[in-house]
């Protein structure tokens, strides 16, 4: 069933990651810390690299949260028992989601963490 036009494609898309946010806890973390870090970064003034830098990251974290969720769908539709390769496919899937919020915490501590601490020092100064 193809989509008719470009419209529909975006509403389906947008169901897709509603649906994502809906049933996912995660997701639900993940949204709520991307504002608050995109909050966090205008908030200290980081330039515009570092924005933009920051904005793919939070994308990437988001888009692997939104292919777990998928895989974890097709899988459950495809078995509904135990089954180990069932378990790799959802591990594998869910570690891809815990190296990109990994390596997402790394690069917000080098854009924004001595900019957080000058802020920081600079309010306890006051
Ligand atoms: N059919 C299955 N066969 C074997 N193990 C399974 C199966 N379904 C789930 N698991 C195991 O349970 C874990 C959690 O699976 P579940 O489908 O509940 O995902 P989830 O709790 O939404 O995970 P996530 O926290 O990654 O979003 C999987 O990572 C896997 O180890």
């Amino acid at each position: 069933m193809k989509n008719k036009n470009l419209i529909e494609s975006f509403l389906n898309a947008s169901r897709g990651v509603l649906y994502t946010i809906v049933k996912e806890r995660n997701m639900k973390i993940h949204l709520a810390m991307s504002f608050f870090v995109l909050l966090l970064a205008i908030w200290l003034g980081v330039s515009k690299v570092e924005f933009a830098i920051l904005c793919l990251t939070v994308a990437i974290v988001l888009c692997f949260e939104l292919i777990n969720t998928a895989m974890e769908v097709v899988v459950d539709f495809i078995v509904d028992v135990y089954h180990p390769k069932a378990k790799i496919i959802k591990d594998v899937s869910a570690g891809a989601v815990f190296v990109s919020a990994f390596f997402s915490i790394i690069i917000g501590v080098v854009i924004m963490g001595d900019k957080l601490m000058l802020r920081l020092i600079d309010y306890i100064g006051k």
